[in-house]
Order: C-alpha cells, then structure tokens, then sequence
C-alpha cells in the first residue's frame, strides 16, 4: 500500500457564491467506479496531487479500513474542492451495495444533483435502478465508464438507460476509438465533445496531458459519428426549447454545425433542471479519460441550491423563495437560519461529528440553536468542514453549505433526521423565531428501511455488558438503519440490519473500531409475531390515583400505514412505537384540554412514558415464539387519570406496561401469527431457461409469481409514457455503432428476455446467487428489495421458527 505520507490533501477551498455551488452526489451500482471517479475529480481540480487507488487501498474517500481493505464504499465521504476556479463543488460519493441502501437515502436527502455512473460492460444494473428512484426528484448526469474494457457497449447502455430509467437522454460526448491495423483492435482513447466540436484524446501514460483535435478535420466514421451526434443533440434540445429552435432557423440558418456551444449548454442546463432529459457522458475513470468533462458538465448543467427543490417540511404553507444571500428565504425571515442533520459519525479523537446541511441563513460556532425535532434548545461547539477525513474548523456555515457540528454541548442533542432552527446573525436570539411556525419547523425526516435480518451480540462477560450496550448505542446513533431489541424471554440483546455485509461491517465496528468484548452469533431471518384480532378493553388503577384503560389491536399488513393512519378519525393521535410499524393510538381526552393544562407532569412527558413502556411490552414477543410483536396498536382511552400534582412519570411507566401486558395475555395462542420479511423479487433470464427458473422460484422457494414478460414489453409509465414508448425512443435515438462488441453480444440485451417479478419470502433466496448462475449458465441475473412483512403459512410455520 503506497502511504498516505506521499502526497497532501488541500483542506482548504475558497468559497463561492451561492449560484456557483453544487451539492451533488455520485451514485450507482456496486462497482460502477464512483470512488474511482471521484478520485479523478479530486486529482485535477488540484485537491490532491496523486491519484490514488480503488484496488491498492488509497483513495481519499473510502478511508475506513473496513472499505481500503474490501475495496468498497461502506460509509459515503463528503469532499468539496474548487472547479474553474470560481465554482465550489460539495460532493458525496455514495455505496452502491445494497445493504447501504440508507446511506444513499440520507445523502440524496440533502443534495441538489447527482451523477449517475454506469459501468458500460454491465449496463443498467438493478441497483442503479433502485438510486435513481431514490433520487428521482433531482436533476441527473449520465456518464458510462469503463470504456476501456473488453464488451464496454455504450450505444447498448445507452438504450437500456433509456428504456431502463425512462427518460429522454441528450448524448454529450460520444466515445472515441483508435483502430491499430497491426493487432486489428479498436482502443478507447478519447471522447468526441458534440458541444465544443472537438475530439479529445488522452495520454495514457500522463493523466494531465489531452491532445484537443476539431471533430471536423476528422475523417471517416469519426467525422460521421460527430455529424449524426451533433444533428441528434440539436434535434432533442429542439423539442423541448423553442428559443433554440428559433436560434437554430433564423441564426444558424438551419446548419446543425452553426448553433454555438454557450447556446447549446443554456439549452442542455434549462432541460437538466427540468429534468426533461438525462445529459449523457462517456469515460474510462481508471484510465483518466473524460473526467474534466464530466466536471465542466456538474457546474455547466446540475444546479446551484438557488435552483434546486425546495426541502419538504412540515409546515405545507410556508412561504419559500430563493435568496441570494439567505439561500431557500423560509417564512419571509431573513434572519432564519434553518439546518438539517443527516448523518451523525463518532470520530475517536473529536467525538460526536454531526454532518449538516444548511438551507436557509448562516450557522455560527457557539451560537445557541434550537432542535424542532426534539425540542432542545443548546449552544453549539465547533464548526467544520470535512474534506474526507480531513478537518477544516470554520466560524460559519453558509447556505447551501454541508458540514459538521461538533464538540460536547451538541454530542447528545442531535440525530439523524433533525432540524435545527437559529438566529443568522445574534448569537442568542432564539425568543426572536416565531415560536409555533419557525421553532416548529421540521424537515422531513429521512425514512429508513426496516431490518430483515438479525444477529445475537453478547457480552464476553457479565462485566462487560455496559460497554457493549454503550457500544451499540454508538452504532445505532451513526447508522438509524441498524436497530438494537432485546428477546425479553432469554434477555438476549439482538442486532437488526438491512443484509449479511451490512452486519458483517457493524460487527467488525464493535470489535475493531469500538472493542467491544462481545460476542457475535450467525445472521438469522428477522422474524416477527403479530396478533390476528383486537384484545378486550383493559383497565388499572393504582394507589396514588392513576387510571388508565387500553387496548390492542392489529393494524393491517396490506395497506400502507400512512393510509390508515390518514383514514382514522381527527380524534385519535398516532404515535411510533420504534420501528416495527407499532403505534400508540391516544384518544383525546374526555376532559382536558392541552390549551388549559393544569397538570405538574407535561403532557408530552405521559406521551413519552407511555410510548417506552409500549415498546418494552411489545418487545417482550408474542406467544408462538416470543418473536418481538410486529404491526400493533396500542390504543390508550381518553378517560385516563392521574393526580393534577403528580411531579414525574415514573408511576406511569409499570403501570401501562403491566396493563399491555394483561391485554395481550388475553388472547390465545391461535390469535398470534408469526411474520417474516417477505421480498419483491425481479429476474431477468433468457428465454430458453425460464421453465427451470420459474419451476425453482414456485416449487423450492414459495414465491408468488406477479408477472412474467418480454422485457421489452413491460407497461409501466413515466410522464404519461408508456415503457413501449421508451422502447420506441430507444430504437429512434441515434447511437453510434458499439465497434468493441462482437454481434453475439449486441444481441444478448434485452432480446428475447423474459422479466419475471415474483413476491418470495426472504429465508427462500439465502444462496440464490449459486442457484441463478447454475440455473441459466450465468446469463440470468436477479434484484431483491423489500416488500413487507407476511404471515408465515402453516405449512411453513415448523421451518422458520427451527430457522
Ligand atoms: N477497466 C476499468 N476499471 C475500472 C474503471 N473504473 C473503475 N474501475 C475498477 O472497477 C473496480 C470498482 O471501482 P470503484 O471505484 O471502487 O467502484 P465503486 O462504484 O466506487 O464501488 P462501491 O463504492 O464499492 O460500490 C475497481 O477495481 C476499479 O479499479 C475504468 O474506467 N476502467
């Protein structure tokens, strides 16, 4: 491994205005190259002075251990540096392994843009698809890598992008091919520009040297490539652009050739924003060629957060407008300075490190702020910009900036999720936000998957277990995906997540990085239980003059909970109960009223009280396997007591656990059912092998055949296209031939492909990796995602709970 003490970092980067700052995030499929590309970037906006390696183990932004040497993106990194000078590029490069599907929601959550890498072997691969829903509100780049390789088909990913994503796309630059007559190969070389008319070709032993040709003086298919190229940018800028087309008659008198680069670029930016189609670019990262492209195309096209989504917040009436100075102007206040935390990290020497977005007006260090989403009022530490793992201290944050709050008055006052409101300029001045609408303002939280599989951590000895509940406090603080329970019947603590890798890396967290004296058992299924019908009402009193009643209920499996929620009466008010799709259902109350409260306790300290000991009943499990109760509703009476001089909760809490307790303990053993994590399954198999695939799928792993088609045939739609249009688009979009690929090839994509999606519970499809591959000679390949929680059939019932 080459050492770090070989080449420098630059932490510093000059501020620029804020219509010249991008917030943009690389994503993709596993291996794609993000990390690689943005490697590239770092290098030649002059942010590090050698390019460091995905496969030695020394880029920048996977500097975890756990990712230099697994060669994977675990955690996304964060990194701005300057290009053309005067633009400051704020960049995430995010995983592309399923299992870290959350750290992509977190990070798009927070961006402005996004470019999307491709890796021009495999095409569309199905987690691209899955980021590019996740992202499907911000304006995207398209660039295909890996150029280089032997079978790289850019006119064929090209297609699938199209057909794939469903969007228009605007072909930037085309790829440029040398043919040596001796070894009779083509070799990726360059890139044809379509905008600029140029042909750049790299040097492939010096990464800064790029000998600039005109396209015109080319000969032969180049010249043609470029001509068709350019004719079919100008045509499908035309059809959204009317004041290109008007340029394109009257100035350019009709001669595609004629239309200017800075007009071509206004008119590619304009249908960018709109996201009226997908500018599209090509490269090879690895071997250094068309990145400072790619880099001209994120400031030239993706946009400044004057030009981005508003955030979505809880007040849908808010006034929202862009300010030059303040950035997204919320509530017509200057002086607002609104943020939000999106990812909270544990750094061994700073502590609590609290990445942040600001939206709206300036963050200062030690000013006091407010946290709307847990109503904490602090003053905060250090401010910081992160360069990777390289740390700038700053005084402010600008608008639109990401950095990090730190330092120990903020450790324990913000999470994942939260909105901090301040004064912009006064370093006190909270009491001068209004207090229902600016101290109330919450941006929407992130949502975060559920976890379906589970594993057992124990402390070493008796001696260690608070350092290991400490320990996974710290985990769970830094990554919501992952969800700490207890098995109330053998004490166990359990260890949830969204995949094998994903517990794999916590676990190796906990030793390593955290040493925790623990141990681990083997990954399992998460299994639930659920009740099948409503308990009787029950009631309790104790002594001091507390009352409460309660019952509970199942909430249905096959509607999605904001539905129900939205369809239960005004009256009744939903609370989370953890993240097992439990609520606690509070009634008003018969008799007061929050406006005239007259009790010691807040209300809000009963809520709290009651929602604990809701989730520990729960949590104790249900009656065929202990497995922690799933979809319930603890529904609280409105006619509860409890002495108006009551001065704390603690009374509560046994109280209305107890009383969940009794209830459930009414119901009888056939009145639970166990649930487990049922999955959306979707394969793509060549035609000839989608008996045996198929017959697999019903007869060993009891799935739930949804659709079987051509895959060329598939009708969903996308902005009132059908995907046969797409398909159509496809076929009409000039694409230069893909010279590298020999015919077999070309015609292995999406011809005669079956697309089967089928519903599969997830204990079925451990090992269907070796399954597929054998099952279709390697041709078939297959994409899982989360669908829901089932009940588990009798037939089945035996199998998981011995699972
Ligand atoms: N031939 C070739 N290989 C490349 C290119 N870009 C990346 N690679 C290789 O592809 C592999 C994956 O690259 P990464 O940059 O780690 O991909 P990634 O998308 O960041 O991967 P994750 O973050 O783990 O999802 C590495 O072995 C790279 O060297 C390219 O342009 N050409």
């Amino acid at each position: 491994m080459i050492s770090r003490a070989f080449y420098f970092v630059r932490p510093y980067t000059t501020r620029a205005d804020l219509s010249r700052l991008r917030n943009i995030g690389i994503i993709a499929h596993i291996d794609a190259g993000k990390t690689t590309t943005t490697e590239r970037m770092l290098y030649y906006s002059g942010k590090i002075n050698r390019i460091g390696d995905v496969d030695q183990g020394d880029t920048i932004t996977d500097f975890l251990p756990q990712e230099r040497s697994r060669g994977i993106t675990i955690q996304s990194a964060a990194i701005s540096f300057n290009w053309q000078k005067k633009y400051k590029i704020n960049l995430i490069d995010t995983p592309g392994h399923a299992d870290f599907t959350f750290e992509v929601i977190r990070s798009v959550k927070v961006l402005d843009g996004c470019v999307t890498i491709l890796d021009a072997v495999a095409g569309v691969e199905a987690q691209t698809e899955k980021v590019w829903k996740q992202s499907e509100n911000i304006p995207k780049i398209c660039f295909i890598n890996k150029m280089d390789r032997d079978g790289a088909g850019y006119s064929r990913t090209v297609k699938e992008l199209i057909t794939k994503m469903q969007t228009k796309v605007a072909l930037i630059n085309l790829p440029f091919f040398e043919y040596d007559p001796d070894t009779q190969t083509n070799t990726f070389k360059g890139i044809i520009d379509l905008v600029n008319q140029k042909i750049l070709k790299w040097d492939a032993e010096d990464p800064d040297r790029v000998e600039v040709m005109e396209a015109l003086e080319s000969s032969g298919e180049h010249l043609e490539n470029f001509l068709k190229g350019r004719e079919a940018l100008v045509e499908v800028l035309g059809e959204f652009d009317e004041n290109l087309v008007e340029y394109f008659l009257e100035e350019a008198g009709g001669d595609y050739l004629r239309v200017p680069a800075d007009i071509l670029n206004r008119s590619i930016r304009r249908a960018t924003l709109a996201q009226y189609l997908t500018p599209v670019f090509c490269g090879a990262s690895f071997r250094n060629i068309g990145v400072q492209p790619l880099l001209d195309a994120v400031v030239n096209y993706l946009p400044s957060p004057l030009e981005a989504r508003f955030p979505e917040v809880n007040h849908r009436n808010m006034p929202m407008q862009y300010d030059p100075a303040v950035g997204v102007l919320m509530n017509h206040n200057k002086n607002l300075c609104v943020a939000f935390a999106f990812k909270v990290i544990t750094d061994s020497i700073r502590g609590t490190m609290i990445f942040v977005r600001v939206y709206s007006g300036v963050l200062n260090s030690n000013n006091t702020v407010y946290n709307c989403s847990r109503d904490k009022k602090f003053k905060l530490g250090k401010l910081a910009l992160l360069h990777a793992n390289v740390y700038e201290e700053t005084q402010k944050l600008y608008p639109g900036e990401i950095g990090v709050l730190t330092g120990a008055t903020v450790a324990d006052k913000v999470s994942t999720g939260d909105t901090i409101v301040t004064h912009s300029v006064k370093r006190d001045a909270l009491k001068s936000l209004n207090k229902n609408i600016e101290l109330n303002l919450k941006i929407n939280p992130i949502t975060v998957p559920p976890p379906v599989f589970v594993v057992c951590v124990e402390p070493k000895t008796l001696g260690n277990k608070r350092a290991m509940e400490e320990a996974l406090s710290i985990l769970i603080k830094e990554d919501p995906s992952l969800v700490v329970s207890k098995d109330e019947e053998t004490g166990q603590t359990l260890l949830g997540g969204m995949g094998e890798l994903h517990l794999e890396i916590a676990r190796d967290r906990l030793l390593n990085d955290l040493n925790a004296e623990v141990h681990i058992g083997k990954v399992m299924v998460s299994y639930k239980e659920s009740i099948n019908s409503p308990t009787a009402d029950v009631t309790t009193q104790n002594e001091t003059g507390c009352r409460f009643s309660l019952s509970v209920a199942p909430i249905p499996l096959d509607i999605p909970i904001a539905e129900t929620i939205a369809s239960s009466s005004n009256n009744l008010k939903w609370y989370p109960l953890g993240g097992d799709n439990n609520y606690l259902i509070v009634e008003n109350h018969e008799s007061y009223r929050l406006d005239d409260w007259s009790f010691q306790v807040p209300y809000s300290a009963i809520i709290n009280a009651i929602v604990s000991s809701s989730i520990a009943a729960l949590q104790k499990g249900g009656k065929i396997a202990n497995f922690p109760l799933h979809s319930c509703a603890v529904k609280l009476k409105g006619d509860w007591r409890i002495p108006l001089d009551l001065e704390n909760v603690t009374d509560i809490l046994p109280l209305t656990r107890h009383l969940i307790s009794q209830a459930l303990h009414s119901l009888r053993i056939n009145d639970y059912s166990v649930l487990e994590p049922v999955m959306n399954l979707e394969v793509n198999v060549p035609q000839k092998h989608l008996g045996s695939v198929v017959q697999d799928l019903t007869a060993a792993r009891k799935s739930h055949i949804l659709s079987i088609d051509d895959e060329h045939e598939l009708e969903e739609s996308r902005g009132g296209l059908t995907s046969i249009d797409y398909h159509r688009m496809a076929q009409r979009q000039y694409l230069p031939p893909d010279i590298t690929l020999k015919n077999a090839q070309l015609g292995e994509v999406g011809s005669g492909n079956k697309f089967i999606r089928a519903i599969v519970p997830l204990k079925e499809m451990v090992a269907y990796t070796n399954t597929i591959r054998s099952l279709t000679q390697g041709r078939g390949t297959f994409y899982l995602s989360y669908h829901g929680m089932d009940k588990v059939g009798q037939d089945r019932l035996e199998s998981v709970i011995n699972d």
